[in-house]
């Protein structure tokens, strides 16, 4: 057999002949040799994050029901808030859902231990900080993301509302996404439960008053968010919505199945 006679596969690549690669991909593969800036580059990152959609949609595709539940990191135990944390926690886990938060300490972790001390299951969404910091021990499934951006979207996705505790930035930052996402119809039918009326009552009185009346929001859009104190009632809000949801997906599978009938005489 001449050289021009030689074939090679690789994977559904044939060569021949002079077009038969020197090596074989596997050993491009393991040849760690070569320049190693291409880690820090954006093509790259991209599979990165693309890998944590993937593990992010794994592990929680299965959760079924599901609150997230967001609050400061910095309150701490014995503070009459983590109190309210806690007790959404247990009554969302006493009513089915599983409870999904940042993972991280205060109102999280308040929340992560009701759900445990009711007997249900928690979630914490971790992200990567500057500083060390570990999952709350109250999480029975975490992920820790790089990216803020793909762990936003695991919140908005594998939960059927938000309850909103006290909080800074980073709650307001979710509080906001959360109504603008229902307010553009990215989501339908999420109910947003503010719980404090101490400490939302101000934002929420600029909200109706100023927005309304400079005619940046909506008239219909303050009932977006529902305010309260009593963690009971933000379990029943979001437990009417779904029914509410429920019965409005009977419905219309009722009329179309009535539609298909109709077309069939
Ligand atoms: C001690 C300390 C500051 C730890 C921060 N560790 C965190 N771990 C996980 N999620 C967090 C953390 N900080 C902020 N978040 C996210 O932002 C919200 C709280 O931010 P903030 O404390 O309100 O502004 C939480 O609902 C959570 O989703």
């Amino acid at each position: 057999m001449t050289d021009a006679d030689k074939i090679r596969r690789a994977g559904p690549l044939t060569y021949r002949g002079s077009a038969i690669p020197q090596t074989t991909t596997d050993q491009r593969l393991l040849d760690r040799r070569g320049p190693t800036d291409w880690v820090h580059t954006d093509p790259w990152r991209v599979l990165r994050i693309q890998s944590e959609f993937v593990e992010g949609f794994g592990l929680l595709s299965e959760l079924g029901r599901a609150v997230s539940v967001f609050g400061s990191a910095r309150i701490k135990p014995g503070s009459p808030y983590y109190e309210l944390g806690t007790e959404v926690g247990s009554l969302l886990a006493q009513a089915g859902y599983v409870v999904v938060t940042g993972g991280g300490p205060g109102l999280m972790e308040a929340a992560n231990k009701g759900a445990a001390e009711a007997g249900g299951s928690s979630v914490g969404l971790g992200i990567e900080l500057p500083f060390e910091q570990s999952l709350n021990e109250f999480v029975d499934t975490g992920v820790t993301f790089r990216y803020f951006f793909v762990r936003k979207t695991m919140f908005v996705k594998y939960s059927q509302a938000f309850v909103v505790l006290p909080g800074g930035f980073g709650t307001l930052d979710e509080l906001f996404e959360a109504i603008t996402l229902v307010q553009t119809r990215k989501v339908t039918r999420f109910p947003v439960v503010l719980i404090g009326t101490e400490f939302w009552g101000g934002l929420v009185e600029w909200i109706r008053g100023r927005l309304l009346e400079e005619g940046v929001i909506s008239p219909e859009d303050p009932e977006l968010i529902h305010l309260t104190d009593d963690p009971a009632e933000a379990v029943a809000v979001i437990d009417k919505a779904h029914a509410d949801m429920a019965r409005e997906k009977e419905e219309r599978a009722a009329a179309e199945a009535l539609a298909r009938e109709g077309d069939g005489e």
